[in-house]
């Protein structure tokens, strides 16, 4: 049976006159790709940083594990297992791929006023080497960051969630910039993560959305036109003249 890891119920944000999110909702599951798609400026990444706490909602709810973690800000939403990764690469460049994935794991856990060297902590060491098994960096380690092709350096964006063991991971457009290798390079990251995590996917890529997802929201303007399987979203007549195109 699904698990339902986070469930957003009627969110609203607004920036001054202009109502980004209109009364969405969604929930994601273990085991399962929920991808988010949409014109440009639909409101995709609003929901994504309402979601991860970086910006609050003007209306709705957020629950997590059947917590209402509305209120609860950023980092304490990733202690307790939200992981997110950005449109932009957001790596330390000059570090190595092992030291970005062990800082993520520190900042997630530890204080940073702590008195232990970040090499030496054991917890933080063992989160790494994980996130970098789980992503497919195991031999990478270290390999500075900023030297890493691009499909890499978003390999080393997911790792870095990982890193602090979340159980759902927002993902904000993974595959921009990749050429076909190293989208199915993700792809096949993603599927094997699927297993243990709840996914969101913003992504502009339809053959991929098509290919991972097991559930598709489609947002025009702020709000919800249509959600289910792929197939029943590819056969939607609003979402066609919306946003597929007729053509397709
Ligand atoms: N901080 C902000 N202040 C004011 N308006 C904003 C802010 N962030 C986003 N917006 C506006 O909210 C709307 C939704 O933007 P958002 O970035 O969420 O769309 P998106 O679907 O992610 O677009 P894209 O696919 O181009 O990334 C846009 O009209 C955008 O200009």
């Amino acid at each position: 049976m699904t698990q339902t890891l986070l469930s957003a119920q009627h969110i609203t944000r607004r920036f001054g006159g202009l109502t980004a999110i209109d009364n969405v909702s969604l929930e994601l599951k273990r085991g399962a790709v929920h991808a988010v798609i949409g014109t440009n400026g639909a409101g995709k990444s609003t929901l994504v940083s309402v979601l991860s706490g970086e910006l609050a909602p003007n209306e709705g709810t957020i629950h997590m594990n059947q917590q209402n973690i509305t209120d609860w800000p950023q980092p304490r939403r990733a202690r307790a297992g939200l992981g997110r990764s950005y449109q932009r690469t957001t790596i330390f460049p000059s570090l190595t791929v092992h030291e970005n994935c062990r800082l993520t794991a520190q900042a997630n856990h530890q204080h940073f006023w702590s008195w232990t060297p970040t090499s030496r902590c054991l917890k933080s060491n063992e989160a790494a080497d994980r996130a970098l098994e789980l992503a497919g960096l195991s031999g990478f380690g270290d390999q500075i960051a900023g030297l890493l092709s691009h499909g890499g350096k978003r390999q080393l964006e997911i790792a870095m969630s990982l890193s602090t063991h979340p159980s759902v991971l927002l993902l904000d457009e993974p595959l921009a910039g990749m050429g076909s290798e190293e989208t199915d390079r993700m792809l096949n990251l993603l599927a094997s993560l699927k297993s243990e995590h709840a996914i969101l996917l913003v992504e502009h890529d339809m053959d991929a959305v098509f290919r991972i997802s097991d559930e598709i929201t489609v947002m025009v303007n702020g709000a919800v036109i249509a959600h289910g399987d792929p197939a029943s979203i590819k056969a939607n007549p609003l979402v066609q003249t919306a946003y597929l195109g007729d053509d397709e």
